[in-house]
């Protein structure tokens, strides 16, 4: 499994979020070097396929995010179909339940030693309290990432994908040994855009992020690879 990052730059992830393999190549060979994994979603994904992970994967660790969410036998599934492109990390929702996430867990003990870390996505960053209501879920977005957490730890996922705001939260009630994955990060003067639970980058490794997930305000920048070299250097080293 991919190992808990150590310094600034490598707790940085870049998410490269495009529809052009071509693009998504050409970033991925430029901000390897200079990071701790690449995340490939749901729009990469969608238009270029397990080709888009084959080409990328040699470049650097690949964060495949794809958020499966299903009943526990087609998230199986989908585990064991995706183990072949190796993976060092895949997402899951944590609103899936607990027997959804046990059986992706099942599934990717197919894998062994290099089996892929698995990550449960909670309450995700784009909705603030509002429209977490609006889906029935009330109480605020701590109180349910809190819960999510609880459940997918229990259930087998090795960590959390959660906003900033609910790092601080998940080490109190968990310690140190949950992977915390964390999207919804800004530098200081960036756009939130669609993002509404945000920090900065060194806000949330001071919380006790493991990773940090940065698309946008990285990929872009008029200069993606220094967009990246100045967030990794204002972490702690
Ligand atoms: O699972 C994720 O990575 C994820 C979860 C979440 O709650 N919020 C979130 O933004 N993400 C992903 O993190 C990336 C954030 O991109 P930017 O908003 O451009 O920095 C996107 O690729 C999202 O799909």
């Amino acid at each position: 499994m991919l190992a808990r990052p150590r310094r600034g730059a490598e707790r940085v992830i870049p998410a490269i979020d495009t529809a052009e393999l071509g693009r998504a190549e050409a970033l991925a060979a430029a901000l390897a070097p200079g990071c701790g994994a690449l995340k490939l979603g749901l729009e990469l994904f969608t238009a270029a396929g397990p080709e888009a992970v084959r080409r990328i994967t040699p470049l650097a660790p690949v964060f495949l995010d794809l958020k499966l969410h299903d009943i526990p036998n087609t998230v199986a599934g989908a585990v064991r179909s995706l183990l072949p492109l190796r993976p060092a990390m895949l997402t899951l929702h944590g609103a899936g339940g607990a027997a959804m996430i046990a059986a992706a867990r099942e599934a990717a003990e197919g894998a062994g030693e290099a089996r892929p870390v698995l990550l449960a996505v909670t309450v995700l960053t784009s909705l603030d309290a509002g429209a977490l209501s609006e889906t029935g879920v009330s109480g605020g977005p701590v109180q349910q990432v809190l819960r999510l957490a609880r459940l997918a730890l229990g259930a087998g996922a090795d960590g959390l994908v959660c906003s900033p705001r609910e790092v601080g939260p998940i080490r109190d009630a968990f310690g140190e040994t949950p992977l915390l994955v964390v999207p919804g990060v800004r530098p200081a003067g960036s756009a939130a855009g669609d993002q509404a639970r945000t920090a900065t980058p060194e806000e949330a490794v001071a919380a006790g992020a493991d990773w940090i997930v940065v698309g946008r305000p990285i990929t872009g920048a008029a200069d993606p690879v220094a967009a990246l070299r100045a967030i990794g250097a204002g972490l702690p080293a």
